[in-house]
């Protein structure tokens, strides 16, 4: 069974926002984009704002979706990464779940280690760069 999460690649100053697990997480010390698992009945949208709050107690607005990865952690832990970029619509960022944040330009993507579900979101934001981050207001 593949378990769907978002995952929102907020935009700020020409930067992304990355955040790392913390010691109580799975995946403890990797680098990924705030968000979590799509509730029973839940929306991809409605899933990716109710996560960015609980975890950053942001709101924020949605842009597009970008393409998904599928990633198998194990045999039984398959995941559907679904990205969307975002800004902030208002509140200031505080880690409720995870111990450190940074803002990533373009190139400074690949200067933390992310969860391997993460890369080729990554490589997709590094080559659609200029459109993804400028394609956002
Ligand atoms: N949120 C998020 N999860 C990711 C990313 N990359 C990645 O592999 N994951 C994995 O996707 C799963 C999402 O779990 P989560 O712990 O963030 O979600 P959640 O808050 O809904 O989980 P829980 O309520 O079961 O604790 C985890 O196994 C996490 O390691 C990412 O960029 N963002």
């Amino acid at each position: 069974m593949i378990i769907p999460v978002t995952c929102a690649i907020i935009i700020q100053d020409q930067k992304v926002l990355a955040v790392r697990r913390s010691k109580s997480m799975p995946l403890a010390g990797f680098w990924e984009f705030p968000g979590g698992k799509i509730e029973e009945g839940e929306s991809p949208a409605s899933c990716i704002i109710r996560e960015i709050k609980e975890e950053l107690g942001i709101e924020i607005k949605l842009g597009e979706i970008l393409p998904a990865s599928d990633h198998a952690y194990s045999q039984e832990k398959v995941i559907r990464l679904i990205p969307f970029s975002a800004i902030i619509h208002s509140g200031e960022i505080k880690l409720y779940e995870h111990d450190q944040l940074s803002w990533l330009g373009a190139n400074e993507l690949f200067e933390v280690t992310w969860a391997p579900a993460d890369i080729p979101i990554v490589s997709y934001l590094k080559e659609h760069w200029i459109s993804i981050v400028n394609g956002i207001k």
